[in-house]
């Protein structure tokens, strides 16, 4: 636990149970208005304290107040400071989400507890409102029919901006009918039928009660996340996130947390999240970004791929770190005394050999290579000049400027992109790759390598070079700690006057984090896992994924990697088991196809029906685009939200057309892991199984909220 308090909660031993508060006296008779509008004056009041808040700290920041005692537990300037700063930066956000109250709990003895996206407190801080990660607002969840935990109703409060819209009820205790009205129907199937924008929502409102087991999980140790599509673990994952921050600000600020997601496209498509929970301290990187300079979103021929990630690149790249630089020189000259004195290319690299016998790190070794080399020079010198001394000899010819030019060039600093490139010329990579890989596969991955950027699978090859070369550690890359598409970085209080450990600009090769998010897990390579590993040797870890959905070939390899990278300690594991994405008719139909083609496949429930079946269609080549072009004007038509085509890599081209609409995207079968849409078309399914395997297709078919299309070519 923090040794500060949380922001503005409830954690103070002395009021912990102050967290109810008075409210109208409820009337079983009230109209659904009566209720909004009781919910609207409570939602008022803490606006109100908000702006109260607010004013104070803009007071104090004009006035020049220093508060230098910030880091003191209890310092209630610090929790208002806080809430009026989460406040703005909530405010700041379109309103995707629900307000900033939320929810509201009656008790059996009527006692009433608001619960919001922050803790407020009134004037003389008693809690107004209890923040969803307080243990007070733990019931809001937890709470069902069967355990109850003295919960008499549930309520959700939809509201946009300051207003109130909505009210949904969920009666616990049926006795308390008689006294509680009972609005609405179903806060969570509203929102899973919302339409979607093309940005994952928060769910602090809906989350059911065993995602918030896991959401609330010890952060020490490792937390595996399992389950099959749709199931919320993603959302989870940073929900997680944002509860980590709350119970430990302190050690989860200062040494950082990592949310390691498959792709670009995936880290937009949940990068609103977590600054709508009031969090933006958390680093979101995608696995092409996680080495500093590098923004990787190609991907690799599936045979490639399955190469690179492998651990069998583990001794092709210790070998090709060894190489001679292809710029380096093939021979010394040196004149001494009048005589001339050469090391020819094989003494050369014998000499070579030697230095790495000292330091296997060629960045690290050119000291010894220096040294080296004088030895091999004066081996020569000695019989033909028998009265020169060593120590005279190394001092002269050592500090020649030709002989340290010729060092230079002959053992340069490399650089890891600089040695991966290496790798594009068939015969080096050939003779690094001799006895592990065949010459087929050499000539796909050098092929692979000389392209003008690198691919996601390059990113963990550079990264494992770097420590391969002993690249020193130094801040490249550009700051992580993002500001968001939109939103004006805001210059608070807080940020101004506190004396708090200030939050660290973290590159790519930061590697203390105190916890570590994985998503999409089952496709990480074990060279993937190896580069995460080296970010939280001293970390908590969150890994979630579902094994049905991967793309990675080799699963035991990749299972091994994790456990070396993950480090051994207590395991806390998570199985969800309701698919809240996917209408009931969609995911039956999914689970058909991927059953008999995919061993141990978990799944889950879907929960919500829409009575649209899914569509197949066949056609012959030439009608593709015409039949495309109308499944998409109908798709759009049908939804309100969003479309997506899943395609190929290869038909990308002939497709690009069909995107003329802000609604609709096209993305290949790998960049849809993840992602949402209300309406899919999934084209050519066969070869996407095929190129990828069952896996990827399953995720392609679980991909749509209402409406899924199937065209293949005949
Ligand atoms: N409790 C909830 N309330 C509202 N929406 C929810 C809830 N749980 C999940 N969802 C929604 O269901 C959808 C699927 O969630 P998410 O993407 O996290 O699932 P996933 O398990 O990561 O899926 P996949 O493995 O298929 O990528 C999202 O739109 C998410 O917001």
């Amino acid at each position: 636990m923090s040794q500060e308090p949380g922001p503005a909660d409830d954690r103070d031993p002395q009021d912990v149970d102050d967290t109810t508060h008075a409210v109208p006296e409820p009337d079983p008779a009230n109209t659904p208005e009566q209720e909004i509008a009781i919910e609207q004056g409570f939602v008022d009041r803490v606006y109100d304290r908000v702006d109260v808040l607010r004013g104070e700290a803009e007071g104090n920041r004009d006035s020049g107040y220093a508060h230098l005692a910030a880091t003191v537990p209890g310092a209630q300037y610090e929790r208002d400071v806080f809430v009026y700063r989460a406040a703005r930066r909530i405010a700041d956000l379109d309103s995707q989400h629900e307000g900033l109250v939320f929810g509201r709990l009656d008790f059996d003895n009527g006692s009433v507890r608001h619960v919001g996206r922050l803790g407020v407190r009134d004037d003389v801080y008693r809690t107004l409102l209890v923040d969803w990660r307080a243990p007070a607002a733990a019931p809001f969840y937890r709470a069902t029919a069967v355990d109850r935990q003295e919960v008499a109703r549930r309520r959700v409060i939809r509201s946009f901006d300051r207003s109130v819209e909505e009210i949904s009820d969920d009666l616990l205790n049926e006795d308390a009918a008689e006294r509680l009205p009972v609005i609405g129907d179903g806060a969570l199937m509203a929102a899973l039928g919302r339409k979607r924008t093309g940005r994952m929502r928060d769910i602090v409102a809906t989350i059911q009660a065993e995602q918030d087991a896991a959401i609330r999980a010890p952060g020490r140790g490792a937390t595996i996340i399992t389950g099959g599509p749709g199931t919320g673990k993603t959302v989870v994952a940073l929900h997680r996130a944002a509860y980590l921050l709350y119970q430990d600000r302190s050690r989860y600020e200062a040494a950082g947390i990592l949310v390691v997601g498959p792709s670009a496209v995936f880290m937009k498509y949940i990068g609103r999240v977590l600054p709508s929970l009031g969090e933006e301290t958390a680093a979101l990187f995608s696995l092409g970004e996680l080495y500093a300079g590098v923004e990787a979103t190609r991907q690799d021929r599936p045979e490639v791929a399955a190469v690179k990630g492998g651990t069998i690149m583990l001794p092709i790249l210790r070998r090709l770190v060894r190489q001679t630089p292809p710029s380096a020189p093939a021979e010394l000259r040196i004149v001494y005394r009048g005589d001339v004195f050469k090391l020819d290319t094989a003494e050369l690299g014998a000499v070579r050999a030697r230095v790495f016998e000292k330091e296997p790190r060629p960045n690290l070794a050119k000291t010894e290579a220096g040294r080296a080399l004088l030895i091999a020079l004066w081996r020569k010198i000695k019989p033909v000049v028998p009265e020169a001394e060593p120590a005279k000899f190394s001092r002269d010819v050592g500090s020649r400027g030709e002989f340290l030019t010729f060092l230079d060039h002959w053992w340069p600093d490399l650089d890891p992109a600089e040695v991966l490139g290496w790798g594009g010329d068939e015969r080096r990579l050939g003779s690094a790759a001799e006895g592990h890989l065949k010459r087929h596969m050499v000539e796909s991955v050098a092929a692979s390598l000389q392209e003008s950027d690198f691919s996601i699978p390059d990113v963990a090859l550079l990264d494992e070079l770097r420590i391969l070369l002993g690249v020193k550690p130094q801040s490249r890359g550009r700051d992580r700690i993002r500001t968001w598409d939109g939103i004006q970085e805001v210059s608070t209080t807080q940020d101004r006057y506190y004396d708090r450990p200030e939050r660290q600009a973290r590159d790519a090769f930061y590697e203390d984090y105190a916890h570590v998010i994985v998503d999409e897990a089952q496709d990480l390579s074990p060279m993937q896992w190896r580069m995460l590993g080296r970010r939280g040797r001293a970390a908590g870890w969150t890994v979630v994924g579902d094994e049905a959905q991967s793309s990675w070939p080799r699963p035991r390899e990749s299972a091994d990697a994790r456990r070396s990278a993950v480090p051994r300690g207590r395991v806390h594991e998570f199985h969800l088991t309701k698919n809240y994405r996917n209408s009931k008719e969609v995911f039956e139909y999914a689970a058909a196809w991927a059953k008999p083609r995919l061993r141990d496949i978990d799944l889950p429930e879907a929960v919500r029906e829409t009575e649209v079946p899914v569509r197949e269609k066949k056609v012959d080549a030439d009608a593709l685009l015409p039949e495309l072009a109308g499944a998409v004007a109908e798709a759009l038509e049908a939804v309100e939200g969003t479309v997506g085509i899943i395609a190929p890599y290869s038909r990308h081209g002939e497709l690009a057309g069909l995107v003329h609409d802000d609604r609709v995207t096209l993305v290949g079968p790998l960049e849809s892991k993840g992602l949402e849409w209300d309406a899919v078309i999934a084209v050519d399914l066969e070869a996407v199984a095929e190129a990828h395997g069952p896996g990827v297709a399953y995720v392609v078919l679980t991909r749509a909220t209402q409406r899924l299309t199937r065209i293949d070519p005949a």
